[in-house]
């Protein structure tokens, strides 16, 4: 059997990286972690109180804080889903680089702003207009999840056990290409 590498998907808020990884993860027999779930139980507060105590910089620490400590402790075993922002620190990306096969999970602005409209637990959309905040965020942020990301998979128009088995499908293929080419 091939041994996958760390699993990290990265990806927009919407995108899915939380309910895809959980499906993964138990596809492939996997810990599952979700990063935002590890930095609320590492700081005993849920995420909106963290942005409104600590700020957007204090969620960054706790964030990178995070990803350093599973990065380092779980190499190899886990499905790890991360924020939309975690691309943002220089220090982040050289992290998911290093250590893991890193999915994009693709996922248009429409689909994005209906995927996140039923929660309010996402800080950065609970002020001013979501859609144009989210289209901002994603030319921010798209070509720095192509620049980690050794996989992107487009979620528009699936559901997400399908979209999960496409992500199966495309590790599978990548780790034989591996395999052939080294
Ligand atoms: N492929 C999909 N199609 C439809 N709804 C989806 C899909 N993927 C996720 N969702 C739904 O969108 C919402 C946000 O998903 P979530 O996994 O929290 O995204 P993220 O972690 O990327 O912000 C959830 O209600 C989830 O059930
Ligand atoms: O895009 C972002 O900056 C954020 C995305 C959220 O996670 P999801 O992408 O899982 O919603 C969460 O980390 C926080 O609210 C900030
Ligand atoms: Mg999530």
């Amino acid at each position: 059997m091939i041994k996958a590498p760390n699993i990290i998907l990265v990806g927009p808020m919407g995108a899915g990286k939380t309910t895809i990884g959980r499906l993964i993860s138990q596809s492939m027999g996997k810990e599952f972690y979700d990063l935002d779930k590890v930095i609320e139980d590492n700081a005993g507060a849920d995420i909106p109180w963290i942005f409104e105590r600590e700020g957007e910089e204090g969620f960054r620490r706790r964030e990178t804080q995070a990803l350093a400590s599973i990065a380092e402790s779980d190499a190899g075993d886990c499905v790890l889903a991360t924020g939309g922002g975690i691309v943002m620190r220089e220090e982040n990306r050289d992290i998911l680089r290093e250590n893991a096969l890193v999915v994009y999970l693709y996922a248009s602005v429409a689909q994005q702003l209906y995927r996140t409209s039923k929660s309010t637990h996402r800080p950065l959309l609970q002020t001013g207009d979501p859609k144009a905040i989210l289209k901002k965020l994603f030319e921010v942020r798209d070509p720095l999840y192509r620049e980690v990301a050794t996989l992107v998979i487009e979620t528009d128009a699936r559901h997400p056990r399908s979209v999960a088995n496409k992500v199966l499908d495309a590790i599978r293929r990548h780790l034989k290409m591996e395999i052939t080419v080294s």
